[in-house]
């Protein structure tokens, strides 16, 4: 007599078959189902009562079945991604319910929704669902990449992935810079089936990794494409794209989307469905963030944003500034002014993990968070009361993803943007934008000004590292002005340097170096001297790579003290934080390490911008792939989705 089989095997392959019959039916269904190709679920009317009942009119029927439905449990899905979903959902957002019932099917997406409506469940689910209906498995290798622009919005795409895919049972795994166990990533990221990633840790493996496969990948996902687009990471995503295969699902998703064809044949979109779901919208911002500008002297900024902070001690405030630099002394110079508030800063040249974790504590706490751009787009702080910009955005875009960080789905938020008198014309630009953006003008309340430069300048005397902090945050944010491309906004020439030099404690103006800029007789001096901005970031090397210096691991290169090849800096997201150079006080002595092998590649770092030849240095051997979050939750790369 034949033993029984074991209740396990017996389980498995009655699960198997349930299985099989599940998808046999959501793929009927989602032909039956399909809506005509360029229409908008949300903007056709439901089926009339006296419609058939069960084969609901698809393609070409006048209407379409999906206009009814707003419930995630009511979609052609997997009951595992039902079950994931229903952990944290139940009704779907306009940019879900209009793009899934086309992602569904199978077709090339070019989402945009406003920040914060929930554009990352649009990618997330069809991503598992045409992995889990084509019975993909950890032996089948790559299936999914999802990019994006920083490593901490991997981590908050990951971590989404993780609730919705929870009951499946999908490989995922987390490839951002940072970590040091990079042998351990390049075992296993060929047993992954999903991968979340930044555009330089991608590459790197493409390049590097022994048998890493994406021949058989499925689905590639930009976020922020029109960010992974751009200017920053064009070498990476082409080289990234030459190497997967054309036949895919692709689908791109930003609040402010790309329709630059040239941008979109890169990727080798296939008559993409462009699902906006704002079109008609009167903002391009959401509609319950209230908006204000206020005109500020540059010698001003400081002493409006602690007169700000103070007066919002019980706010979750999101504060921007250009440069790493600016952050770093503001940052520092406020904790010892002791606002009465918890400060944070965050930028891309801090270590990965402190990074995640200032990211993380800033999610949990009703504190004040000093950012560069790196912070300025899809990272969803829960419940940020106001986003503060001291510095001018670069772009409309920018403002928008800025502001963005408030006011997420249904919550309220405000936002505020300081102007120096000379940035004015932004002003005019942000009001004049299609679609609008209900930006109010106010005058700055002078009578609750608080007047903290004398304060600064005490701190500078008592600590004399902050003299370097205020000369490097001075010289930085006079750079990151030259180096605006909007003339119309951006004039350097402009502005009041020795006010803001004193505003900022400094009791003499740094001398910077000549730009041939006349400034009304008066000589600006600011040299485009450009240094690693992430140095301690992990790095890729893609191309040219000019022989190494090594400087100390782990510590921040001193801009002033070393003269370096002249070329324009983008820090890691992209903004370009050069450090015009300033009077070389002390000669540093460089070690060129000789031993380094002189390559054929420049450097990225982790978000995928070139890095000047010295930051491989500064980033040191064991600089590569990151392994898989090496948080106690995640280590397990075997991801149960
Ligand atoms: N259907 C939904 N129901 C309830 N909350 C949702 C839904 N979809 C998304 N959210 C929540 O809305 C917030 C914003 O979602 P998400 O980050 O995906 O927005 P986004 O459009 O990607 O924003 P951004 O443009 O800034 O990247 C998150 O907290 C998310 O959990």
């Amino acid at each position: 007599m034949r033993r029984p089989k074991p209740r396990q095997s017996l389980t498995r392959k009655k699960r198997r078959l349930q299985e099989a019959e599940e998808i046999e039916l959501l793929d009927s269904w989602i032909e039956a189902m399909k809506p005509a190709s360029g229409t908008n679920p949300l903007a056709v009317t439901p089926p009339p009562p006296s419609a058939p009942a069960g084969r609901l009119p698809g393609a070409g029927g006048g209407f379409s079945p999906y206009a009814g439905c707003k419930l995630f449990s009511q979609l052609p899905i997997s009951r595992r991604t039902k079950d994931g979903l229903a952990r944290k959902y139940t009704e779907m957002s306009e940019i879900q319910r209009a793009s899934l019932p086309h992602s569904l099917c199978g077709r090339d997406i070019l989402g945009a929704a406003k920040t914060g409506s929930g554009k990352t469940l649009a990618f997330i689910i069809p991503v598992i669902e045409k992995l889990y209906k084509a019975r993909w498995g950890p032996e089948d290798g790559v299936g999914s990449i999802i990019i994006s622009p920083t490593k901490e919005l991997a981590g908050q795409l990951f971590e989404e992935l993780k609730t919705v895919g929870k009951y499946h049972t999908l490989s995922a795994g987390l490839l951002v810079g940072g970590r040091k166990d990079v042998d351990a990533e390049k075992q296993r990221v060929n047993t992954l089936n999903i991968l979340v990633c930044t555009p330089g840790r991608l590459l790197q493996h493409m390049d590097e990794t022994p048998n890493f496969d994406c021949s058989q990948l499925q689905v590639l996902v930009l976020d922020e494409a029109d960010r992974i687009l751009d200017h920053g990471f064009r070498e990476q995503v082409d080289a990234i794209i030459s190497q997967i295969p054309r036949v895919r699902q692709t689908l791109l998703f930003s609040a402010t989307q790309t329709k630059s064809v040239k941008d979109l044949a890169r990727v080798s979109l296939k008559d993409p469905e462009y699902i906006s779901v704002h079109a008609e919208s009167v903002t391009a911002t959401p509609e319950r963030l209230k908006q204000l500008a206020m005109i500020v002297p540059l010698e001003q900024k400081l002493n409006m944003l602690w007169s700000f902070i103070r007066r919002h001690l019980k706010s979750k405030i999101l504060v921007f500034l250009s440069s790493c630099k600016q952050v770093k002394f503001v940052y520092e110079a406020f904790k010892k002014l002791r606002p009465g508030i918890p400060l944070k800063c965050l930028h891309g040249r801090m270590k990965h993990d402190v990074r995640m974790a200032i990211y993380l504590e800033f999610c949990q706490s009703t504190s004040v968070l000093f950012s560069t751009d790196v912070a300025s787009r899809g990272l969803d702080f829960p419940a940020v009361d106001w986003v503060v910009q001291v510095d001018c955005p670069e772009d409309i875009p920018t403002y928008i993803h800025r502001v963005g960080r408030t006011a997420r789905f249904t919550s309220d938020g405000r936002s505020v943007l300081f102007l120096t008198p000379s940035e004015k014309e932004m002003l005019k630009k942000l009001q004049s934008a299609e679609p609008k953006i209900p930006i109010l003008s106010r005058e700055p309340r002078k009578e609750k000004l608080e007047q903290i430069s004398a304060r600064l300048s005490s701190l500078l005397v008592q600590y004399p590292e902050m003299q370097q902090l205020a000369k490097r945050a001075f010289v930085t944010y006079l750079k990151s002005v030259h180096l605006q491309k909007d003339k119309e906004v951006f004039d350097v020439t402009k502005l009041p340097l020795e006010e803001f030099a004193a505003s900022l404690g400094l009791a003499i103006t740094p001398k910077i170096r000549f730009i041939n800029q006349k400034k009304k007789g008066q000589k600006v001096l600011v040299e485009a001297v450009h240094e690693q901005e992430d140095g301690i970031d992990d790095s890729y090397k893609v191309a040219n790579r000019k022989p190494q210096s090594s400087v100390k691991l782990n510590e921040e290169p001193e801009e002033d003290d070393i003269l370096l090849p002249k070329k324009t800096i983008i820090d890691e997201e992209g903004n370009r934080d050069a450090e015009p150079g300033t009077r070389v006080l002390k000669k540093k002595k460089l070690k060129i390490n000789v031993h380094r092998p002189v390559g054929t590649r420049l450097k990225y770092d982790e978000e995928g911008n070139i890095m000047p030849p010295l930051a491989a240095a500064i980033a040191g051997p064991e600089s590569g792939n990151a392994v898989l979050r090496t948080d106690k939750g995640d280590r397990h790369p075997s991801l149960r989705l």
